[in-house]
C-alpha cells in the first residue's frame, strides 16, 4: 500500500494521476454544491457521474458509512476501515486516530479525503475516504446524519472480474479479521426491561472484561481439562461441521459442582481461550418468556452467555404444561375456554419451557457461535429435560480439590513445582474434601516475601482440622443414628407391650 502522494507521477502512476486530479474536481463540485438548490445538485451529480462513467476506463464503488435507512453502521464499511487501517496505517499522510468506550488502544483510520492505493496480485486499487456535509436546509437529529462518510474503491475496468470474485471477499475477511484483533472483550450484563425503551435503551449494558483467568492457572486434572480444551476448539472451528450435520452452530456445558470449586474461574478461561464475549444471564431480573427472547436476540456471535445458579434462578419444579384436557359440562359437550392472550405471558416469570426454547428454539439459530452455560451446585434439583444432551451437550463436575489442582495451585501461587511436604498433602488431599477455593486461600502468600515452608504448613493445618472436623461429625452422626435406632427399637417395644395389653384387655 502507498499513498497517492506528489511523488506518483514519478512512479509512472500516468493515467491514475489524471483520475485522481479529476476525482479532486469532483469532490471541489461536491463542496460547491452545497451552496446550489438541492434539485439543481441532484442533477449536476448525476450528469458529472454519467460524464464521469462515459469516458473513463476506471470503475468505482462506494462503501457507504451507515446502512441505507438505519442507524446501523455498514459491516463491509466497518470492514473496509478496518482493513486499510491494518495494510496502509504506516504509509497513508493523513490519519485519524479514536478512543473508543471501554478500550484503552488507540484506532487509527485513514483520515477524511485521504487517498491510498492497495496492490493486489498485480492489480492496482485506490481508495478515498470521502465525507459529504449535510444540505443546508435539513435538520438532524443524530450526529451521523450531519457527515456521511463513504468509502470509494477505484480500479480499472479489466480488474473488474478480480475485484468482485477475490479482492472484496479478501478486505471483508482481513477486515473482520483485524476488527476481531482489536476489539476489547466485554462482559454484559441485562438491564432491567424498565431501561430498554427510549432514546438509546439497550437491554444489555457491558464493561471491559478483564478476568486474569486461563486454563494454565486452572486447578484441575490435565487430562480432563485438554478434554475440555479440544471441544471448546472442536467447536470453535465447526462451523461447516455444524452446518453439514444439520446442527445449529451451539453448544451447551452444565458446570456442576459445590461452591469453591472453579465453575465461574472456568467460564472466564473459556472466555479468555476463545476471545468471546460473556453475556451474564441474570434470569431473576427477566420477567417473562418474551424478554428472555429478545435479550437471546441481542446477543451477538463469539460469545459465552451464562446463567449462574441456575437452580436459584427460576423454580424449575414446574413441568412443562401439558395440554389440558377440555371439560366436559353436563350435557358432555366441550366447554369453550378463552385462550390465554399475550397479557398472560406478560404476567408469568420466565418458565422452563421458555428456557428450553431459549437454549434450542427454531429462534436460537438466528445466529451462531454461541456458548450457553449454566452453573449448579445441586444438578440433582435440575429438570431432566433442562440438561439432557443437545441441550447442554457437555456436563463438567468441577470436584473438590485433587493432588493434581494442588500442583497447579502451588505453581501459580508459590511457584514451585516440588517440595517435600507434597507426600503429606497428597495424602491428606485424598482423605478430606477442601475446595480449591479454601486451598489457594490457604497458599496465599502473607507478605511479599513468599514463605513457601510457612504456606504449605499452614495449608496442612488446615486439612488437618478439616479431617478432624469431618471425623467428629462422622462420630456424631454415627451416635445420633444408634440412638435414632434405639428409639425405634424402644417404641417397637412399647407398641408391642401395648399390643400385649390391648391383646390381654381383648383377652378379659
Ligand atoms: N479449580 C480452580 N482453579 C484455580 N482457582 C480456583 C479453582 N477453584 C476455585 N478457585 C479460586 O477460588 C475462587 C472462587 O472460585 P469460583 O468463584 O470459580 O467458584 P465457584 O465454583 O464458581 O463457586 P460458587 O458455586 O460459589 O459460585 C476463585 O477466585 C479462584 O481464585
Ligand atoms: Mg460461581
Amino acid at each position: 500500500m502507498e499513498t497517492i502522494g506528489g511523488d506518483a507521477g514519478a512512479h509512472g502512476y500516468g493515467w491514475a494521476g489524471v483520475w485522481s486530479a479529476v476525482a479532486s474536481l469532483i469532490f471541489l463540485w461536491s463542496m460547491i454544491q452545497q451552496y446550489v438548490p438541492s434539485q439543481l445538485q441532484d442533477y449536476l451529480t448525476t450528469l458529472s457521474h454519467r460524464l464521469h462513467a462515459a469516458v473513463s476506463p476506471y470503475v468505482t464503488i462506494s462503501i457507504d458509512e451507515y446502512v441505507p435507512d438505519s442507524f446501523s453502521r455498514s459491516e463491509a464499511y466497518l470492514a473496509a476501515e478496518a482493513y486499510l487501517s491494518a495494510t496502509c496505517a504506516s504509509s497513508a499522510r493523513r490519519l485519524r486516530a479514536d478512543l473508543f468506550a471501554g478500550s484503552d488502544r488507540m484506532s487509527v483510520a485513514v483520515d477524511d479525503h485521504e487517498e491510498v492505493v492497495d496492490v493486489f496480485r498485480g492489480a492496482k486499487l485506490w481508495w478515498r475516504k470521502n465525507k459529504t456535509l449535510p444540505r443546508g436546509n435539513v435538520i438532524s437529529w443524530s450526529a451521523h446524519e450531519e457527515e456521511r462518510r463513504s468509502y470509494c474503491l477505484t480500479f480499472h475496468r479489466r480488474h473488474r472480474g478480480l475485484v468482485d470474485t477475490l479482492y472484496l471477499p479478501h478486505v471483508l475477511a482481513e477486515g473482520r479479521a483485524a476488527i476481531v484483533r482489536n476489539r476489547q472483550r466485554r462482559l454484559f450484563t441485562n438491564n432491567p426491561s424498565s431501561d430498554w425503551s427510549g432514546w438509546n435503551g439497550r437491554v444489555w449494558s457491558h464493561v471491559k472484561l478483564e478476568h486474569p483467568s486461563t486454563f494454565a492457572t486452572l486447578g484441575m486434572h490435565p487430562s480432563r481439562k485438554q478434554d475440555i480444551i479440544d471441544g471448546l476448539e472442536m467447536f470453535r472451528d465447526g462451523k461447516d461441521y455444524y452446518a453439514s450435520v444439520g446442527k445449529a452452530w451451539k453448544r451447551g456445558y452444565l458446570l456442576f459442582g459445590p461452591p469453591g470449586t472453579g465453575k465461574s474461574t472456568m467460564i472466564a478461561a473459556m472466555a479468555n481461550y476463545l476471545d468471546y464475549d460473556v453475556y451474564d444471564l441474570e434470569l431473576t431480573a427477566v420477567k417473562n418468556n418474551t424478554e428472555l427472547r429478545r435479550l437471546f436476540i441481542e446477543t451477538t456471535g463469539k460469545s459465552i452467555i451464562v446463567v449462574e445458579d441456575i437452580d436459584c434462578s427460576i423454580d424449575l419444579t414446574g413441568k412443562r404444561k401439558k395440554k389440558k384436557k377440555k371439560k366436559k359440562d353436563k350435557s358432555g359437550k366441550k366447554k369453550k375456554t378463552i385462550p390465554p392472550g399475550p397479557a398472560k405471558d406478560e404476567e408469568n416469570k420466565v418458565t422452563l419451557s421458555g428456557l428450553l426454547n431459549f437454549i434450542d428454539g427454531l429462534w436460537s439459530a438466528c445466529g451462531g457461535e454461541r456458548i450457553i452455560v449454566f452453573t449448579t451446585n445441586h444438578k440433582e434439583k435440575l429438570d431432566p429435560a433442562l440438561i439432557r444432551r443437545g441441550r447442554m451437550d457437555s456436563h463438567i463436575e468441577m470436584s473438590y480439590c485433587c493432588f493434581e489442582s494442588f500442583k497447579v495451585l502451588a505453581k501459580n501461587y508459590l511457584h514451585i513445582a516440588d517440595h517435600e511436604l507434597f507426600h503429606e498433602i497428597r495424602q491428606l488431599l485424598g482423605e478430606v474434601d477442601m475446595s480449591p477455593a479454601d486451598v489457594a486461600e490457604n497458599l496465599m502468600p502473607k507478605s511479599k516475601n513468599k514463605d513457601v515452608d510457612g504456606s504449605l504448613g499452614k495449608l496442612i493445618k488446615a486439612l488437618k482440622e478439616a479431617k478432624e472436623e469431618a471425623l467428629a461429625k462422622a462420630v456424631a452422626g454415627a451416635e445420633n443414628e444408634e440412638e435414632a435406632e434405639d428409639d425405634d427399637e424402644e417404641d417397637d417395644d412399647s407398641s408391642s407391650s401395648e399390643e400385649e395389653k390391648d391383646g390381654k384387655n381383648k383377652k378379659d
